[in-house]
């Protein structure tokens, strides 16, 4: 892997020690380490198919190692909060936009609590800050893409998480959906959480994240994203997509 900011830092955040990843023992992501510093942005970037988000699975606690580690210094589930990609949020459920926003904080108040007039006003506020603003009884079957995109990032606002995973948050959103919850990410950047974003449009990873791990199932770099994302280093990412064979056997560097 090419030379990293990530190998060298001392107490990173969330450390990742010889991480292979992988399902039904077939590896995804092999021999990752490095970490991700407290307050850092980074995206992670690669082919399809590159072990993006199953990494995010994996730091979330969703995914058990095949071997190696990751090691979250100082956080506990409720300072974390993940978005999965679109694909996976099912939205034919009957609940409305106000409610979905209100599930982000179940975790700090317990299921059975209910919820007082002072989280319904918070929700409203994330609601406002993501432009829904008048949106709350609406029913989230009713919401196009990138509306359905805000009150998530509003639920996530309410969670305020010490750490935020965001996986393809922007795929299939319109451009000023884009836009003013990429403003959303850099709020939080200046609030000193912890974000990683798992992306496809590479303008965007090098104009809005100061740092880039660039993942072909294995590193290929994880630095400033100007140095992750250098022709050579995209050059072998598609390189090694090209040779990836999905039938191959079983990691040899994994534990039997
Ligand atoms: N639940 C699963 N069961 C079995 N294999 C899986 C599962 N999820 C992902 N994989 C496989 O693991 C590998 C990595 O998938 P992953 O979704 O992490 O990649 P990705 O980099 O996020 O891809 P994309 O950019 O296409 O979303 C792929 O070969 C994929 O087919």
């Amino acid at each position: 892997m090419a030379s990293t900011t990530a190998d060298a830092l001392a107490n990173p955040l969330i450390r990742l020690t010889d991480l292979t990843l992988g399902y039904r023992r077939h590896p995804a992501v092999h021999h990752l380490s490095g970490g991700f510093r407290e307050g850092s942005l980074t995206a992670v970037v690669g082919p399809n198919g590159a072990g993006k988000s199953t990494l995010l699975k994996a730091i979330v606690g969703a995914l058990r190692p095949l071997d190696g580690r990751v090691t979250l210094h100082g956080l506990t589930a409720a300072d974390i909060a993940y978005l999965p990609q679109q694909a996976g949020i099912e939205r034919d459920f009957p609940i409305d936009v106000l409610d979905t926003v209100l599930l982000g904080h179940w975790r700090r108040v317990g299921l059975f609590r209910s919820i007082g007039p002072a989280l319904t006003r918070q929700a409203g506020e994330a609601l406002a800050a993501v432009g829904l603003s008048g949106f709350k009884r609406r029913p989230i079957a009713a919401l196009s893409a990138g509306q359905f995109q805000r009150v998530l990032f509003a639920r996530l606002l309410l969670q305020d998480a010490r750490l935020i995973l965001l996986d393809e948050p922007f795929t299939a959103i319109d451009a000023r959906t884009t836009a003013d919850l990429l403003e959303v990410v850099r709020r939080w950047h200046g609030e000193r959480r912890t974000v990683v974003a798992v992306l496809h449009d590479l303008e965007q990873v090098r104009s809005h994240f100061p740092e880039t791990l660039l993942l072909a199932r294995e590193p290929v770099a994880w630095d400033r994203t100007a140095d992750a994302l250098a022709p050579a280093n995209l050059a072998r990412a598609r390189a090694m997509a090209e040779s990836w064979d999905d039938k191959a056997a079983l990691c040899r560097r994994s534990a039997p």
